[in-house]
């Protein structure tokens, strides 16, 4: 389907089939980011990865990522990590069991995720007061990302700032830019060699050098560039684990005989993270199965409708069916067009390994360890809240709200 955002034109993808020719086919003339407002601001004009246009300099930062901050082996490194934040979660929500206290599991799984992320990006931070403003920052950022900003589509409107969205931005990225010099000066102060270096420790030594030396195209990786990439993946890992954790438990409280058979894919179908993936911009005119594409037009690949096809998925579409995942053999890495919660092609997300592992250990306990009721009581599980909020990430509207019982009590 083909619409007109203002000034700019936009093709909506949302057939395993059209994804396919857009995202494998054509790849190379589909893989770049439109530069919108707010990403601008974010990624410090376009330096970091995630909002990046294709080109050399974010394949260089692509392979250092790949190679130093998102490798499997890299990734695995932060199993004690990991397993330590869980064990915190866990005995936090025993603690509230015991006393016969509800919780607030989105807070607390949000609050975990964020914790193993963080500590992984930008490891030891010193000042509390930089921890808890963080976050709340991030947040309003991602809300900007994913606001649909006027001066984005019409851009003469850009200097009038009807929206007031342009001031948020500013606002909020010189806030962020302070407390990430402080972290990294933190770290230049302090640097360590051994084995659970966080990515500022990774990224430091890198600076004023040029990023890739065997490539001809000489980029030099600067503070800024430092900066830029920190804040991308501090924002790509903080919210989309842990709306995926919150989702598959919103399901299975819909559907507690399937708790036995836990399959995160089925949550990924139905409420995809990223359910427009991250917007991608055509490089060149192209003309594909007949239609003419022109350049520069905005490409939005409708995994939420695809997810939601019954032609795709049989008549059943809206139930949680996690069966449907044993008789299909199917996968969540973008080799396949009906499920592509991670994208797929060159611009797939390179943080897959290590948001999948987060989600997995994080459900997996949760789902071990408790019994959970739903609130008030005898709420019936058709009637939990599911309403979503479509930002960039589509997340709960509502927290969730459980009661819980410690089932491993001998
Ligand atoms: C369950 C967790 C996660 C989900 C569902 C998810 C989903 C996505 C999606 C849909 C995209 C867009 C792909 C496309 O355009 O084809 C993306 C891109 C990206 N993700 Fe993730 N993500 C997750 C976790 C992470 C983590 C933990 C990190 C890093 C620590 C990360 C870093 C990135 C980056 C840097 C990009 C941009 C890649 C590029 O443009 O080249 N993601 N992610």
């Amino acid at each position: 389907m083909s619409i007109r955002l203002g000034t700019v034109p936009a093709i909506v993808v949302s057939s395993p089939k059209a994804a396919s020719l857009f995202l494998k086919t054509h790849d190379t003339n589909f893989a770049s980011r439109p530069r919108i407002q707010a990403s601008d601001y974010l990624s410090y004009g376009s330096k970091g990865l995630l909002f990046t246009e294709y080109g050399p300099y974010w394949r260089n930062v692509k392979k250092l990522c790949m190679s130093k901050l998102l490798s499997a082996s890299k990734t695995e490194s932060f199993a004690a990590l990991r397993k330590e934040k869980t064990v915190s979660l866990v005995q936090s929500l025993k603690k509230s069991a015991m006393a016969g206290e509800a919780v607030d599991l989105s807070r607390k799984i949000g609050e975990a995720v964020e914790d193993i992320g963080k500590t992984m990006i930008l490891g030891r931070i010193k000042d509390d007061r930089y921890d808890l403003y963080l976050k709340g920052l991030v947040q309003e950022m991602f809300y900007l990302v994913g606001a649909f900003n006027f001066a984005d589509y019409v851009p003469v409107l850009g200097a009038l700032d009807l929206q007031g969205l342009s001031r948020r931005l500013k606002k909020s990225i010189k806030q962020i830019d302070q407390i990430l010099e402080k972290i990294i000066a933190e770290h230049e102060q302090d640097s360590t060699n051994d084995q659970h270096r966080d990515f500022v420790d990774v990224l430091l030594p890198l600076k004023n050098k040029p990023l890739n030396p065997q490539d001809k195209h000489v980029y030099m990786i600067y503070q800024t560039n430092i900066k830029a990439i920190l804040i991308e993946l501090i924002s790509a890992a903080f919210d989309t684990s842990a709306i995926s954790v919150e989702w598959t438990i919103s399901e299975l409280l819909r559907n507690p005989w399937v708790i036995k058979k836990l399959q995160e894919e089925e949550s990924f179908r139905l409420h995809p993270v990223g359910p427009f993936l991250v917007p991608r911009e055509c490089r060149e005119d192209i003309t594909i199965e007949g239609y003419w594409i022109p350049k520069k037009s905005r490409i939005i690949v409708n995994t939420w409708a695809i997810g939601h096809d019954q032609n795709v998925w049989s008549n059943n579409v809206e139930e949680f069916y996690p069966e449907r995942f044993m008789e299909r053999d199917i996968d969540v890495l973008g080799h396949d067009f009906a499920l592509l919660p991670f994208g797929s092609g060159r611009r797939m997300c390179p943080g897959v390994q290590s948001g999948l592992t987060t989600v997995r250990l994080i459900l997996a306990q949760l789902v071990r360890c408790f019994d959970w009721e739903r609130l008030p009581y005898g709420t019936q599980p058709k009637d939990i809240d599911m309403t979503e909020v479509f930002r960039l990430s589509a997340a709960r509207a509502n927290h969730l709200l459980l009661k819980h019982i410690y089932r491993l009590l001998k």
